[in-house]
């Protein structure tokens, strides 16, 4: 306990609670502004938690006793500038605890409380002994051509990894005779050495030159038709960003940060490029967030929480696949990455470029109804590739073998033989999406959720997507003991049975048939190597979204698209526009090299609008014709909307709360539009009963607003306290 005189700590903690926390000072030192932004470990009840000072109060003379902080965790605050605040933004847009969002910004180590890592990087260098035994080494083996590398000086290791496979080897065996030793560097010191790239085309340049110009926040759209050279359009702006002595930040979707793109990346700039995503262990990860804390990590390219990097000498900003879904935090801290980025770039005055062939429709109102955004456009293939030709194929009536039609299995045929490779794209995983009785029509259902479990393991076991449980097929109906139980429908296990039989191993000639989804590519590199293995050879590839971008497979000739009908339909808002760029995206793996493309898609509604518009007006007319839709139904962007969830193992207390909720938001006196309460789409998951409150407004603003006025009185609500309840604002899915 301390004296009522002292300064008190406000301390933001990782808790569901919207406010500080107030303890007294560790020890007697002055407490000054830069205590702010630094962690900190403090009693919490019977715990310890870790939280980080938001704010010093000065001594009240009659404020109770409070509990001392026990450790400072830093010596200078983790936070501080653009980044604290650009955080306390983002906890009042989210309406979150600043704890939560700014543990939700620290890697998980540094949330644990450990210490800012070491993050030197490692070069090699000649000793004088190697200098002298050099010309004694065999000409052309490893370690010779290692130590001639090294006698021109230093190099450090991500630079070797670049320059030679397996160099490590060799350096081993020139460390064990003293002719090389491993040396620590501070990252910022290694000289780059970038590699030349193609000459950019005329559109190409433009927006090199754009963003050449630009100074300070400047938003712009790379709007980039697939395999127009959008990446290189970054590499270009990265490394003008990196000549100005700037930090340059890359965030990519989930799925498209292969090892191939990081390393173009590396070999492009010539200085190391650093990693942040969900395949990193922990240990990683805080070592790319210290050197970009240190301002040693001059590129990081990341995942959706790498929106999070410190960046105190930030240039450039860069979202690849600025449309794409992983770069909303479905739980926790709802953050939309893209949206943060803006933010950020706003705060630090830089730049921040969104590319996409197919944008979000946001993005696209802000470039073009509204301006907000410079629109840079590249509108053909870079090089000599051409777009590839898109076809509908009417299955109606049409037998069809694992929901694949005799024309696709003949392109198939036609494309192998003209020494082609094959895509077939079917989102779905596992063997079929239904188990069947066909007696008596019973199916086979999660007893934890409202959806049916999927077949695996070629009707062996079923599992269920949404929460994950497992449980083998049963021999028999459980409803009527017959033997009649048939998978109905087409994963892409089950397409991959029929491909294989017959174009795989035993037929004539026979090809590789690949499937790749996150069944078969659980492992890390696993579909490197998958792909690796393929080479150029003619093979089948059947995948799930994972194949849908990020990977250029220049011999991939057709592309095949099958069961997209339960897109045309969906009553998501936003189903629409998801599909159509999908299937822009998977159609853009197609022809990328010299070779023409061709995609198939497959429909039992061949005249369906949004299939017309695509492919005869592509991208941009569906979108117009959408962005009218939504300003007719009063959905965003033209309009602002945020969803109250709530669960519990009763189906009443969600709906109590959100009916108290509703009343509360009400009586803010607020002009908004309520929709609900009412169960969510799917009722019930993983055991839990679910329902939602929609929220709409044509301002943002008034949105806020209400949330504001209400919130302190929802937290208070009898009936919270029942349920499992969050706000997502700007939700992309309303499940
Ligand atoms: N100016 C150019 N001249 C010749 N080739 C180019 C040029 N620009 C890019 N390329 C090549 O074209 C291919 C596609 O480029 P890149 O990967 O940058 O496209 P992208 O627009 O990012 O593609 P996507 O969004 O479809 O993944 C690459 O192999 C790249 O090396
Ligand atoms: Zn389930």
């Amino acid at each position: 306990m301390s004296s009522p005189a002292a300064p008190v700590f406000q301390v933001a903690l990782p808790l569901p609670l919207p406010r500080l926390f107030d303890y007294a000072a560790p020890d007697d030192r002055p407490a000054g502004a830069d205590e702010i932004g630094r962690r900190v470990r403090v009693p919490f009840g019977p715990r310890e938690l870790v939280g980080v000072v938001a704010a010093i109060d000065p001594p009240a003379p009659d404020a109770p006793a409070l509990r001392a902080i026990l450790d400072r965790l830093d010596d200078r605050p983790l936070f501080h500038g653009e980044l604290l605040d650009s955080l306390r933004w983002l906890a009042r847009y989210t309406h979150a605890p600043l704890g939560e969002v700014l543990a939700t910004a620290l890697p998980a180590a540094l949330r644990r409380g450990e210490a800012l890592p070491d993050t030197h990087a490692w070069a090699w260098r000649l000793t004088e002994a190697g200098a002298t035994a050099l010309p004694r080494l065999r000409n052309g083996t490893r370690p010779r051509r290692l130590a001639e590398r090294l006698r021109e000086g230093e190099r450090d290791e991500d630079a070797l990894d670049a320059w030679m496979d397996d160099w490590r080897t060799a350096a081993r065996a020139l460390a064990k005779r003293g002719h090389a030793e491993r040396v620590a560097v501070p990252a910022s010191q290694l000289a780059p050495a970038p590699q030349p790239g193609p000459v950019p085309n005329e559109e190409q340049q433009v927006a090199i030159d754009t963003l050449r110009a630009a100074r300070g926040f400047a938003p712009l759209l790379l709007d980039g038709v697939t395999g127009s050279g959008k990446t290189e359009v970054y590499l270009h702006a990265i490394a003008d960003c990196l000549a100005r002595g700037r930090q340059a930040l890359v965030l990519v979707p989930e799925i498209g940060l292969t090892p191939q793109l990081l390393a173009r990346f590396r070999a492009r700039l010539g200085v190391p490029v650093h990693a942040s995503h969900s395949g990193l262990n922990d240990g990683e990860r805080a070592r790319t967030w210290a050197a970009a804390w240190r301002g040693e990590a001059r590129v990081v390219v990341g995942t959706r929480s790498a929106v999070f990097t410190p960046l105190p000498d930030a240039g450039l900003i860069v979202v690849d696949e600025e449309h794409d879904g992983s770069y909303k935090q479905q739980d926790g801290i709802r953050y939309h990455a893209r949206d943060f980025a803006l933010v950020r770039g706003k705060a630090l005055e830089v730049p921040v470029l969104l590319g996409s062939a197919t944008p979000s429709l946001e993005t696209l109102h802000n470039a073009t109804t509204g301006s907000r955004y410079g629109y840079l456009r590249l509108s053909h293939r870079a090089g000599e590739a051409k777009p590839p030709a898109v076809r509908i194929v009417d299955v109606r009536k049409r037998p069809l073998e694992a929901g694949l039609s005799a024309q696709m299995f003949d392109a198939i045929r036609a494309a192998l033989d003209a020494g082609g490779q094959v895509l077939v794209f079917k989102n779905r995983r596992g063997y079929a999406p239904v188990l069947l009785c066909h007696d008596c029509g019973w199916s086979a259902q999660c007893p934890r959720c409202d959806s049916p479990m999927t077949v695996h393991a070629h009707g062996r076991r079923l599992q269920c997507h949404h929460c994950g449980h497992r449980k083998p097929a049963p021999p028999a109906c459980p409803d009527c003991a017959s033997l009649g139980l048939q998978p109905q429908g087409a994963g892409t296990e089950r397409i991959e049975e029929v491909l294989a039989a017959k174009f795989g191993a035993g037929s004539h000639p026979d090809v590789p048939v690949l499937r790749i989804d996150r069944g078969s590519t659980q492992r890390k590199d696993a579909l490197e190597t998958l792909l690796a293995g393929l080479g150029a050879r003619p093979g089948i590839l059947i995948g799930t979204q994972m194949l849908a971008k990020g990977h250029d497979l220049p011999n991939l000739t057709l592309v095949c698209v099958v069961g997209i009908d339960e897109g045309l339909f969906s009553a998501d808002f936003r189903s629409h526009e998801k599909l159509a760029q999908l299937l822009i995206q998977v159609a853009g793996r197609a022809g990328r090299a010299q070779r023409a493309g061709e995609v198939l898609l497959q429909t039992h509604h061949p005249e369906h609008p949004l299939l017309a518009t695509l492919i005869e007006g592509g991208y941009h007319a569906f979108a117009g014709d959408e962005l009218a839709q939504r300003e007719a139904a009063g959905f965003p962007p033209l309009a602002h909307l945020a969803l109250l969830r709530a669960e519990a193992k009763h189906a009443e207390p969600p709906m109590a709360f959100l009916h108290a909720t509703r009343t509360a938001l009400r009586d803010s006196g607020l002009a908004l539009d309520l929709n609900g309460p009412m169960p969510a789409p799917m009722p019930r998951r993983a055991g839990m009963h679910r329902a939602q409150l929609l929220l709409s407004a044509p301002a943002r603003g008034a949105l806020h607003a209400a949330l504001d006025a209400a919130l302190p009185a929802i937290h208070a609500l009898p009936d919270a306290r029942k349920v499992r309840w969050s706000l997502d604002v700007d939700p992309v899915d309303l499940y």
